[in-house]
């Protein structure tokens, strides 16, 4: 046993050029400073702050998408910074993304069924048979059917393709999955149904989350500890209930009272309701059931 976090970000910095294309009026702008944090295995670290604050970026810097000019990120102890350009493919395994738009990422002219077969064959899963096989382990998993596979994105609602990125995402078994406002696009009964999905999938495999999202309504209902970011600079971090009981930078307090309750209840009641649902033998809501607000 180790008290190692999976993701530890230390002194993390982004910095964009900004200013156009005249070169004396460009100047380097961090958009992320000196941002730490971490994410214990199977915990759900929330990421909040307003439009532009740099919630997004974080996210892309861990996934390597956005380049970090100062910091570390170790993940299970390996700083992933000084691995070149290129992460290397176990740690694009076990570091997953889900999007706020999951049509973005799918073909339309393919049956969605096959970016999570391509996805399992990028890294490796040899065989068309038992790749076909985890793909149907995955959709089952997040509520979805076999059948499901052989759609077209076009056939499919929001939530199901939001389903299907999670799907792909988890087929590849990973340990910390980077949600960037993956349910903002989705009405408010389906957005129920993803994040209760989310939990029940941490709950089974013991996978880490970040969640990046604006809605504080539901960071509170699936996050374990929540860190609050203002213009790149993490003013606040703590754990869910106290952050929202006893907020103590003046920015929390502003944004948790501009936010709507829409999902009042805290993790502890969800886990008193996902433990219920366990001991009746639930499986996970499939797609179109409203899952009711707890
Ligand atoms: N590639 C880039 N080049 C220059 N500036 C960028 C780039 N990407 C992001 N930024 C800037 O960095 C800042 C933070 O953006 P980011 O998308 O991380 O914020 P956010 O908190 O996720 O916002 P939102 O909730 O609107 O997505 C913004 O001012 C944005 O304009």
């Amino acid at each position: 046993m180790t008290d190692r976090p999976l993701l530890d970000v230390r002194n993390l910095t982004v910095s964009y050029d900004v200013g156009g294309a005249a070169a004396l009026r460009r100047r380097k702008v961090d958009v992320v400073k000196d941002v730490s944090f971490h994410i214990g295995a199977g915990e759900t670290y929330g990421l909040v702050g307003e439009s532009g604050s740099g919630k997004s970026t974080t996210g892309r810097a861990i996934l390597r998408l956005a380049p970090l000019s100062g910091g570390v990120v170790e993940f299970d102890g390996t700083d992933i910074t000084t691995m070149g350009r290129e992460a290397p493919l176990s740690y694009r395994r076990d570091v997953q993304a889900v999007f706020q738009d999951p049509a973005a990422s799918l073909n339309p002219r393919h049956h969605v069924g096959r970016a999570v077969t391509d996805a399992l064959r990028r890294h490796g899963v040899k065989g068309r048979a038992a790749r076909h096989d985890r793909a149907v382990e995955a959709f089952e998993q997040v509520g979805l059917s076999a059948a499901h596979l052989q759609r077209f994105p076009a056939e499919m609602s929001g939530g199901q393709l939001q389903r299907v990125a999670i799907a792909r995402a988890l087929s590849l078994k990973p340990r910390l999955v980077i949600c960037d406002e993956a349910v903002a696009a989705l009405d408010l009964s389906t957005q129920g149904q993803i994040v209760n999905l989310l939990a029940d999938l941490q709950a089974a495999s013991g996978v880490s989350y970040l969640f990046i999202a604006h809605d504080l309504g539901v960071v509170r209902h699936i996050c374990d500890r929540i860190g609050v970011l203002k213009k790149g600079v993490l003013v606040e971090q703590g754990g869910a209930a106290e952050l929202f009981a006893d907020p103590h930078h003046p920015y929390t307090r502003t944004l948790l009272a501009a936010s709507p309750a829409s999902h009042p209840e805290g993790r502890e009641e969800r886990r008193a309701a996902r433990a219920a649902r366990r001991e009746r033998g639930d499986q996970p809501a499939p797609e179109g059931d409203l899952v009711a607000s707890r």
